[in-house]
């Protein structure tokens, strides 16, 4: 089997055309995606991408974690995506509608000042899981930003999802944060009965922050694209920053704005590393 691997500054996936696969191929490499991820024993990424036929959109992506799970989005992937159908001439359209478990996204290929190209994608309205704790005067209102013990730490925790869930946390000693520690058990917390992608977010400015990442089914990975867009959306709930900021990863840099009409529209690039093939056994 034909494979592409691509990353959205550092976040890498996979990528496979299930436009030419049979039905039965698609769920062994569904069911092998874990070993096809594992840097050690396969090709090594964060994820699975299968470019699927749609009859509601475009197109249809489907996105496989490295442990085997499937996530409804994928916000860095849907870059490579939409790139990766271009230039393979599997969809000729420089916007496309593009049909994932969290609904139909819209993304866009645009040519950017410095010769690169970036894909902006439209990720929809941004969800907000509410806590029944009442805000400070305003009995009718539920607080964002609540409070989520972990060992003898607590942290205040907003919870945001586009597409996927996310649970972002401000901190002021970024450094001092364990990730590697933090990350699992914040993802696998009581709050979160489905898990959950966890940020730990230092703001350096009112359009800047600084955010490392712990995704659900992945661990640790040098970007996240829903991530760093629950991010903004946290930081301008909580007054932190405005509605448009740039997000420094660990891989890179995003461009995130939450626009007036509530869509959350990330932008950054998309680069193909390599092609390969493979065997389903
Ligand atoms: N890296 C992604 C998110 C991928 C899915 C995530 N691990 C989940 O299970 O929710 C991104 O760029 O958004």
């Amino acid at each position: 089997m034909q494979f592409s691997k691509w990353h959205g500054i550092g976040n890498d996936f996979i990528i496979v055309n299930g436009l030419q696969e049979t039905a039965a191929t698609i769920a062994k490499l569904q069911q092998q995606a874990a070993f096809f991820c594992d840097r050690h024993l396969g090709i090594g990424a964060d994820g699975l991408i299968i470019v699927l036929p749609s009859e509601k959109a475009d197109i249809r992506m489907k996105i496989i974690n490295s442990d085997g799970s499937e996530a409804e989005m994928c916000g860095n992937g849907s870059r490579c995506f939409t790139r990766y159908v271009f230039e393979n001439g599997l969809l000729l359209k420089r916007q496309m509608e593009i049909e994932t478990l969290a609904g139909i996204i819209r993304t866009e290929l645009v040519d950017g000042n410095d010769g690169n190209v970036i894909v902006r994608v439209d990720l929809g309205e941004p969800k907000l899981k509410r806590a029944q704790i009442p805000m400070q005067g305003d009995p009718n209102d539920t607080a964002v930003h609540v409070p989520i013990q972990i060992g003898e730490q607590t942290f205040y925790a907003t919870a945001v999802s586009t597409g996927v869930p996310h649970c972002v946390i401000f901190v002021e000693d970024l450094k001092g944060i364990d990730l590697g520690v933090l990350g699992p058990k914040v993802e696998c917390h009581n709050l979160f009965p489905r898990k959950t992608n966890v940020e730990f977010v230092k703001v350096v400015g009112k359009n800047e922050a600084i955010m490392k990442v712990w995704e659900r089914g992945a661990g640790i990975t040098m970007a996240c694209g829903t991530g760093a867009s629950a991010t903004l959306v946290a930081a301008a709930l909580n007054g932190l920053t405005e509605r448009r900021a740039v997000i420094h990863l660990d891989g890179g840099d995003l461009s995130i704005e939450w626009d007036q009409n509530n869509r959350v529209i990330l932008s950054g690039t998309a680069t193909q590393v390599f092609q390969g093939k493979c065997e389903i056994r």
